[in-house]
């Protein structure tokens, strides 16, 4: 597989360039999408302020590109209704306050979704904004479409340009991401050119950057590789695109690595694996920030998160090596994963609790 990547025609980037020189290159950006991809999974909807409590954790341990909900059909995914609460939350006008650079995405599915997000900017004009980005999202095929977005991958792709020029009128960066890219539970094998295709058109109508989802996790590192190579192809450079994998087969890592030292300069995580997809059944988490923190620091390849990790194998974040600030920058974020999943598994318990009582 290295071996292909630096026989490449097009000339990829090589698996030694990433790996041997961390100082040369551009740290690789995270963007947290834990309280957007991973709460919207949760079968017990969580409340706007715990939601509120751990986008306020992941950025004061150090992430500042966080997804933070969906301006989606709350009878489609009644898990992010509360996302016009959160991004007004007085939290998170601290944390805007406190981070400049902080960015808090939110997904945007239509022409309604937008407005309403218009709606509440122009409610509650702050500055910074409630937001600086709206994400979009298009399948790669015709059965996730339909299931995740209740139209055609035509359709879909025909009813944005509205969308990107009404954000960009305010000021709105957008994001988009495509789905299903390496595989669909509803029509199985994609072909690159489909995703190629796709991600191109969102690039012409004006996307600053196309997150490919691998939704259901079944990418490994040559399936990720023959789509960048047909990606770059057909004229979308991969310098433009983000890898968001999820882990049902446990290739995420892998996946990620091998995206990077292909020269992807963004990757998507989420804390402590939360998601999946409602409309993807066997679809499991998102790969983990954790890990994938982990694995960048420890092979040499600077993030967003830590800009200056040491010499590739050098790595202390497990602290067998000593009692560097990075180790205990890791270990904060890590509690903020702990502390999610004590939080949601005591919300189960009461609704469990109230459910039995009801019954009595
Ligand atoms: C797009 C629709 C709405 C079409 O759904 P539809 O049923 O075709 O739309 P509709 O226009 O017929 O409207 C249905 C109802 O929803 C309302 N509605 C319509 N739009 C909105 C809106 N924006 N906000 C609030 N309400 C809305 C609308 O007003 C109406 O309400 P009613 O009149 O029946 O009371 C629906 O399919 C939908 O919301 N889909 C979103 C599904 C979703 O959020 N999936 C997860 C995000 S994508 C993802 O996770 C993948 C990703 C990004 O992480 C990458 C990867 O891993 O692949």
């Amino acid at each position: 597989m290295l071996t292909r990547a630096l026989r490449h025609p097009r000339g990829l980037p090589s698996f030694s360039r990433a790996l041997s020189s961390s100082s040369s290159q551009q740290p690789i950006k995270l963007v947290e999408v834990g309280p957007r991809d991973g709460l919207q999974n949760e079968k017990t909807p969580l409340d706007a302020q715990i939601k509120v409590e751990l986008i306020e954790r992941l950025v004061r341990s150090g992430l500042r590109d966080v997804e933070a909900g969906s301006f989606v059909s709350p009878k489609w995914v009644p898990q992010m209704a509360t996302t016009p609460e959160v991004l007004t939350s007085p939290t998170l006008a601290q944390l805007r306050r406190d981070y400049p650079d902080l960015s808090l995405p939110v997904l945007v599915p239509n022409a309604r979704g937008l407005s309403s997000l218009t709606t509440l900017l122009s409610q509650h004009p702050s500055d910074p904004p409630l937001t600086n980005e709206i994400a979009v999202f298009v399948a790669a095929s015709e059965g996730f479409s339909r299931a995740n977005l209740n139209t055609t991958v035509a359709d879909s792709l025909a009813s944005l340009p509205p969308i990107f020029d009404s954000a960009k009128k305010q000021g709105l960066r957008v994001r988009a991401y495509v789905s299903v890219v390496l595989g669909c539970p509803f029509d199985g094998r994609i072909e690159p050119e489909k995703v190629a295709g796709v991600a191109k058109e969102l690039l012409e109508m004006g996307a600053y950057e196309v997150s490919l989802g691998d939704t259901i996790g079944v990418g490994v590192p040559a399936g990720w590789e023959k789509l960048l190579n047909e990606c770059e192809r057909k004229g979308v450079p991969v310098s433009k695109l983000a890898a968001h994998c999820h882990d049902t087969y446990g290739t995420a890592i892998s996946n990620i690595l091998h995206c990077v030292s292909l020269g992807i300069p963004t990757v998507d995580t989420s804390i402590a694996s939360l998601g999946g997809c409602p409309y993807s059944p066997g679809a499991t988490g998102n790969v983990s920030t954790e890990d994938v923190l982990y694995a960048l620091y420890h092979s040499g390849i600077p993030s967003s998160f830590f800009p200056s990790p040491p010499e590739a194998g050098e790595g202390t974040l497990l602290g067998w090596n000593g009692e560097g600030e990075d180790k205990e920058r890791f270990e904060r974020l890590c509690a903020v994963g702990e502390w999610g999943e004590r939080e949601r598994e005591e919300k189960r318990k009461a609704k469990e609790a109230e459910k039995q009582k009801a019954k009595l």
